[in-house]
């Protein structure tokens, strides 16, 4: 599989490539939730967009040839910064910062506003789902046993409302090469969604990283 992509960046490249893209990210977040938003009149609508295709044609002039991928430097720091949910480079992103646990259990804050919205002043069905999906395959990597999401069951006990809000996720057992990953979404008030998934090494990774099989015969035994 593709898009895992090793390089040469230095600590220090990667803090300023942070710095530069994180904040040109986030006023591309703020485009969004003002697109969403503005109340100005047709005109302004009219000579707002001329400068936007201005602007995209100045990005366009130097791009990659396809998505942003994975990217590790030699110390195995990781980019995901296309990621839909955590990317730096993403404005789709809200992003999640997420804190890990080698025990695999991860955690975050994050603000979820209008560009979010599925039932008004409700947080989308999918949303919940797209961000509780990264939550428990971040729970199983934190771990030591990365997959890709093979079963994700989402339980929507109350509506989430667009704010502030928290998740978690951790492992909840482990079979070779399968992770079963549980999780939750909370607002103020308390759970608004739980999910359980299952995430598998793909047989491509298996090849990569456990040549002899050793991933079936000896798994590692974590539990909440
Ligand atoms: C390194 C990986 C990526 C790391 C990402 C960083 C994490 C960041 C967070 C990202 C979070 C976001 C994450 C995303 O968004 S991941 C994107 C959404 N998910 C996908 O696109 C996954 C697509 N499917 C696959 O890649 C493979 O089919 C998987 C990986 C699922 C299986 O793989 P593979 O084809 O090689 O497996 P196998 O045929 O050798 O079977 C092996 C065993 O697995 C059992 N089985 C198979 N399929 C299923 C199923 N659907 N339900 C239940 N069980 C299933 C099978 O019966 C067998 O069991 P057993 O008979 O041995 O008992």
């Amino acid at each position: 599989m593709g898009g895992f992509q090793q390089d040469e960046m230095t600590p220090e490249q990667i803090e300023h490539e942070v710095g530069l893209y994180g904040p040109f990210t986030e006023v591309v977040r703020e485009l969004v939730d003002a697109t969403i938003r503005t109340e100005v009149d047709d005109d302004e609508i009219r000579a707002v967009q001329a400068e936007l295709e201005d602007i995209v044609a100045r990005l366009r002039r130097s791009q990659l040839d396809g998505p942003y991928g994975v990217r590790f430097n030699a110390t195995g720091h990781g980019r995901p910064w296309g990621n839909s949910v955590v990317g730096l480079r993403n404005a789709i992103a809200p992003p999640l910062a997420i804190e890990r646990e080698s025990t695999g259990r991860v955690r975050c804050e994050f603000h979820l506003g209008a560009a979010y919205e599925g039932p008004p002043s409700l947080v989308h069905g999918g949303v919940s789902a797209l961000i509780l999906d990264q939550m428990l395959g971040e729970a199983a990597g934190a771990g030591g046993r990365p997959g890709m999401t093979a079963t994700l069951t989402l339980h929507y006990r109350r509506a989430t409302p667009l704010g502030d809000l928290r998740a978690e996720a951790w492992i909840e057992r482990t079979e070779g090469i399968k992770t079963w990953a549980h999780g939750r979404i909370e607002d103020a008030e308390g759970v608004t969604v739980e999910a359980e998934g299952l995430f598998i090494l793909p047989r491509w990774a298996r090849e990569l990283a456990f040549p002899t099989g050793d991933a079936a015969e000896t798994p590692p035994s974590y539990a909440e």
